[in-house]
């Protein structure tokens, strides 16, 4: 096959970030993406509804002329997170998830949920009015290894906090473990997970072999081969519970080259083409609308898209930046490491 027409596809997970940043990479999402659930993990963060409406707004304006894109708003959780609010926020269809950060998991999560006692009453009333929680599950605990940290987290936090609230439901973002995905597939209801693109691409070793690559440096942190064979087959299994969630997650490029980078791989530029090779190379490319552009919208309870991209192979590689820059610097484009020839036909 050599040309695919689907649904024009979603981003189930995605970091925008603000101002001149927002404004340079939204065009690297709106080219492809009919809607993104947009990450709350701002300085501060987008805690309550009214920060979510203005954040929204200050999105639409940066829209580029055209291109239509509707970003779908979550509230950052704190143990200052009012259950009513919460609820307001899914009335006027503004919030479409709420977001726990274990406190100091990744990038600006010092704010996020140390007790989790303190956040019952917010989750007890998602769990009423059908909103899902989105989980970055790793826990903080310094003795825990960092590749153990998605493991452990479902073991002593997810599967427990499931246990004490089955009705609520829960979204594990950016699964990269074989647990992840087998824990996911051995619930009856109410868990899903969204998969990355570079989780689908690279495991561990593009880290860390020959020299170590800041930009393949994200959280949770690439886990060894076996674990992305997992992902890819949980990806391209049509299985409803799983679909895309890009992270997508920009940092200027001194602030990931440097002695202490940040966490983060930037994939909105080039994550249809990476996603059409995967697919094939499963020999699973008709599972790719299923992915990106059926199984999100089931879970998050919208309409599917109606219009539709078409993506064809070619026999020269497609070309992309590097780098797009924009005015808050230069932010690479990831590099899946080998020649993409699926294009998102204009
Ligand atoms: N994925 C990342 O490595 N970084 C994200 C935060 C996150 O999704 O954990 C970011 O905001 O930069
Ligand atoms: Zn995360
Ligand atoms: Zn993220």
């Amino acid at each position: 096959m050599t040309k695919i027409t689907i649904r024009r596809p979603d981003d189930w997970h995605l970091h925008l970030r603000d101002g001149a940043m927002l404004q340079g990479i939204l065009p690297e999402t709106t080219r492809h993406f009919a809607r993104a659930i947009i990450m709350p993990n701002l300085v501060p963060p987008v805690a309550t509804v009214a920060d979510a409406r203005s954040y929204r707004d200050r999105i639409v304006a940066a829209i580029p002329k055209g291109d239509t894109f509707e970003p779908l708003m979550t509230l950052y959780l704190t143990e200052a997170t009012q259950a009513d609010d919460v609820a307001r926020g899914k009335a006027e269809g503004l919030i479409h998830a709420v977001k726990l950060y274990p406190a100091g998991a990744t990038t600006n999560s010092h704010g996020g949920v140390r007790n989790f006692d303190k956040v019952m009453p917010v989750l007890e009333r998602m769990a009423e009015i059908g909103l899902p929680l989105c989980v970055h599950g790793e826990v903080t605990t310094p003795e825990v290894d960092i590749f153990d940290r998605e493991a452990v987290f479902i073991e002593t936090v997810l599967d427990p906090l499931r246990k004490r609230l089955p009705e609520l439901k829960v979204t594990m973002e950016h699964v990269t473990t074989a647990d992840g995905i087998n824990y996911i597939r051995s619930a009856t209801k109410n868990l899903a997970g969204s998969i990355t693109t570079h989780h689908l691409i690279i495991n561990r070793n593009a880290i860390l072999v020959g020299g170590i690559k800041p930009h393949y440096y994200c959280l949770p942190v690439a886990k060894r081969e076996s674990h992305r064979v997992a992902l890819v087959e949980a990806a391209t299994s049509g299985d409803r519970r799983f679909f895309l969630g890009t992270d997508s997650a920009p940092h200027a490029d001194p602030l990931k080259e440097c002695a202490c980078g940040c966490a983060g791989c930037f994939t909105a530029t080039n994550t249809m083409s990476c996603l059409a090779h995967v697919f094939e190379n499963a020999g699973a490319l008709g599972k790719l609308e299923a992915f990106a552009s059926l199984n999100g919208p089931a879970w998050y309870g919208l309409p599917v898209n109606e219009e539709t991209i078409t993506l064809v192979k070619r026999d020269q590689p497609v070309s992309y930046p590097a780098k797009i820059e924009t005015g808050a610097g230069p932010v690479t484009v990831f590099d899946p490491m080998f020649p993409l020839h699926w294009a998102v036909e204009d």
